[in-house]
């Protein structure tokens, strides 16, 4: 048994699934880095903030994005309209000893460049990936759709994170149909706030996820 870092890499079903607030929940939870590699839209805030503003740990650092788009849209059209190509040569981890929790931006298929989708950044980055799913009438196909496309990539899925109302029909089918592993669940939320996000964080840790992780590596490594 060895201690091993979590690097995972938070995607979702789609965009405002609550990347954000797990990322946020996960970077307590390990004490973790977190970092943000593609921003658009930058106001009223960016996700770095709110990630910020909901962390209450001394450890946690946050890294620059590699880029900070001003319009809130697609990156590959944000990147466009101010005359920016986005580079993947460019997406590199942060140098960090700590945990480390990326986000992406809206879903696995969202272009950053031409020929270059958020999946391929992923790969790239050959981190294994927490999936956030929330619920509402069509989620299940967006989430199988999700999880299919990274398990046929071979991308390691550590978990999976219900979102929202709970819904016994539609997780009982995601989690047999997928056979993916299920991570503590958020419920609706009148106020999500510091608070709340530590109250979460024990939940995760107490699921598996400790700053100071022991045992084999949950993910196979080359
Ligand atoms: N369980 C919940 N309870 C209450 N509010 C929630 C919950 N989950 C998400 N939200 C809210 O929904 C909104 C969208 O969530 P969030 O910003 O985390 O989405 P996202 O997937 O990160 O989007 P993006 O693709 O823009 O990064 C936010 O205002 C967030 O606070
Ligand atoms: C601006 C938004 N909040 C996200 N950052 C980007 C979402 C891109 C979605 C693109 C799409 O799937 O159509
Ligand atoms: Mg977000």
């Amino acid at each position: 048994m060895t201690t091993f870092l979590e690097q995972l890499f938070v995607t979702g079903i789609g965009t405002d699934v609550g990347k954000t607030l797990v990322a946020a929940i996960l970077t307590e939870a390990l004490q973790a880095d977190y970092w943000k590699p593609v921003q658009a839209g930058l106001t009223p805030t960016t996700d770095t903030a709110t990630v910020r503003s909901l962390v209450t740990n001394p450890v946690s650092r946050f890294h620059p994005e590699a880029y900070r788009l001003v319009l809130p849209a697609s990156p590959h059209a944000a990147a466009a309209a101010e005359n920016i190509r986005i580079q993947p040569e460019r997406f590199v981890l942060p140098r960090t000893t700590n945990n480390l929790i990326v986000e992406g931006a809206g879903g696995l298929f969202v272009p950053l460049a031409p020929g270059f989708l958020l999946v391929d950044l992923l790969a790239q980055l050959q981190l294994a990936t927490v999936v956030v799913s929330r619920n509402y009438l069509g989620s299940i196909n967006h989430t199988l759709l999700t999880l299919e496309a990274l398990q046929r990539r071979g991308l390691p899925i550590r978990g999976l994170v219900f979102n929202g109302e709970v819904t016994p029909a539609t997780e009982e089918f995601i989690l047999e149909h997928s056979g993916v592993p299920v991570m503590p669940r958020l419920r609706p939320e009148a106020v999500t706030d510091a608070a709340m996000v530590s109250r979460y964080a024990a939940e995760f840790r107490a699921w598996g996820l400790t700053p100071g992780s022991v045992g084999p590596h949950p993910r196979p490594l080359s």
